[in-house]
């Protein structure tokens, strides 16, 4: 019997131990630790809760200490892993104020993401804290249950009204749409000069913005926020340009790999994640990591890249477990397949934008349409589509792809990630054999006029 020891019980952790017992349980011992008190905390529920889209938090729990458990792992919550030794194969643990030693076999390393806490005056989060406390109060982090917890506490009192978000990526445009729901006075800020820069190309991040300030939410795009300033409590937001005064801050302006525990040790991406190949090991032999804390292989940009997604962090959840045990399957890589819905704007995106095509050396070249979803003799509501493709202009592969509209359309962009995991040019693309039904596209559909009209 061997002993798999797995740090982080969240979604990469949990579908990794869930693979372990489910498949290998016969054989192997699993021992989960997480410094957490639940797991399994659905994030994306968050905006829904503030804004009064869902109920409350309860669906957003689909796994618990218990249901591990019953699986046949030992879980220990509330339970800081502090250090490695990685040569004796032991990890040191504080429980309950009391600190232990647990052997391992394998182990496996889940430990996820922290927000990333900016050079802001003010914004400091309290020494210590594994909760994201800020020093200056109602300036608030958005990560955990506890986090949602609190802000939804606080909006209780309708002096709160005016609240600025800090950063317009996924989570500041979601929570922006939140907040202005509950009837609040909203400001976006963000050093970028378009929201979600990092996955849209910038007419597409015009669509957010527009979008957003239609529903009367503020936008203070490219600034650099200096200051948050109050006695006690948050007054006032000061960027390089302007300064609003506020009752409320939430800082969303990206994560940070949690990879303490390799310091030293293990090798590190760019950005401090966990380095691992396409069977989630890292550079210590029966070390592996997943997850937020753990690299990504980037089919588009061919190489290892971060990229922090619930998505990813269970299949690669999966591929580690199954390496764990002896059976050597590969991650398929990622594009970073992604999607947003603002109001009723839908926006989907996979692969690389043309900027980044451009930092990862293509030559990318972009053809764009626009055009209804249904023939307009349909009496049925239809919107219009606008698709950008991006590929690369020499080899005519598909580097990445961009959807807009009131329309669902997230189904269509699996089609993208797809083709750019299975390197297919723009050229087969424009055949490919996309049906017609009036009820949902038309015969000449945005996709093969996006590809067909693509410049040669
Ligand atoms: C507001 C919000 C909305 C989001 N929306 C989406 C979305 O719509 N779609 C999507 O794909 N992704 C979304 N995400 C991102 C997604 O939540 C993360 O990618 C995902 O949580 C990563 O899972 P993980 O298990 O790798 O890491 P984490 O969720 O960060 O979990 C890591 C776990 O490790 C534990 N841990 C860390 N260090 C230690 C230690 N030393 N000892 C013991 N335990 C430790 C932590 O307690 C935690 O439970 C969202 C995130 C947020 C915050
Ligand atoms: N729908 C989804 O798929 C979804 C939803 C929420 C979160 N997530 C994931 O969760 C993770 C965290 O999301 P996020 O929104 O925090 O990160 P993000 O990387 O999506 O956005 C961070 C934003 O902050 C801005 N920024 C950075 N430093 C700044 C500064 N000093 N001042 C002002 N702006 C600054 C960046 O320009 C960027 O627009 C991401 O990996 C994201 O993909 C995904």
């Amino acid at each position: 019997m061997s002993k798999i020891v797995v740090i982080g019980a969240n979604h990469a952790g949990t579908a990794c131990v869930n693979t372990i017992l489910a498949n290998y349980g016969a054989d192997n011992e699993v021992v989960v630790f997480d410094q957490n008190s639940n797991i399994s905390f659905l994030g994306c529920g968050i905006a829904l809760w503030i804004g009064q889209q869902i109920a409350g938090s309860e669906g957003l729990f689909y796994s618990d200490k218990e249901q591990l458990e019953a699986a046949g792992a030992t879980v220990h919550m509330r339970t800081v892993v502090e250090s490695i030794d990685y040569g004796a194969k032991e990890v040191h643990v504080l429980q309950d104020g009391v600190r232990r030693t647990e052997s391992y076999d394998r182990l496996i390393l889940a430990t996820g993401s922290s927000p990333i806490v900016p050079p802001i005056a003010g914004a400091e989060l309290v020494e210590g804290t594994r909760e994201f406390k800020a020093s200056l109060d109602n300036v608030q982090y958005i990560k955990l249950y506890q986090n949602a917890t609190e802000v939804i506490d606080k909006l209780q009192d309708d002096s709160i009204r005016r609240v600025a978000v800090v950063g317009a990526g996924y989570i500041g445009v979601e929570l922006a749409e939140a907040f202005q729901r509950l009837g609040r006075e909203v400001t976006l800020v963000d050093i970028a000069r378009e929201p979600l820069e990092g996955y849209y190309d910038p007419e597409f991040g015009d669509m957010m913005s527009r979008t957003l300030a239609d529903h009367g939410i503020r936008l203070a795009l490219g600034r650099n926020v200096m200051a948050v300033e109050g006695r006690g409590r948050v007054e006032r937001l000061v960027t390089d340009l302007d300064s609003f005064d506020v009752d409320m801050v939430v800082v969303a302006v990206g994560f940070r790999p949690n990879t303490e525990l390799g310091a030293g040790v293990l090798e590190l991406f760019d950005n401090g994640a966990f380095l691992v190949d396409r069977n989630q090991r890292t550079s210590q032999p029966d070390v592996y990591a997943i997850g937020d804390c753990a690299t990504v292989h980037d089919n588009a940009a061919g190489a290892p890249n971060y990229i922090a997604l619930a998505t990813n962090a269970v299949r690669s959840g999966v591929v580690a477990a199954h390496n764990a045990c002896g059976t050597g399957i590969e991650s398929a890589g990622v594009q970073g397949s992604n999607g947003v819905r603002v109001y009723d704007l839908n926006m989907v995106s996979t692969g690389l934008t043309t900027a980044k095509a451009r930092e990862f050396g293509y030559d990318p070249v972009a053809t764009e349409f626009t055009d209804n979803q249904r023939p307009e003799f349909m009496l049925t509501d239809n919107h219009p589509v606008t698709i950008k493709i991006i590929f690369d202009r020499t080899s005519r592969v598909i580097l990445g792809c961009q959807i807009a509209s009131k329309e669902d359309v997230s189904m269509m962009i699996h089609t993208f990630s797809l083709a750019i995991q299975e390197k297919v040019t723009i050229d087969k693309l424009a055949l490919l054999d996309i049906f017609f039904l009036p009820h949902f596209n038309k015969p000449y559909n945005y996709v093969t006029m996006a590809a067909l009209s693509a410049p040669a």
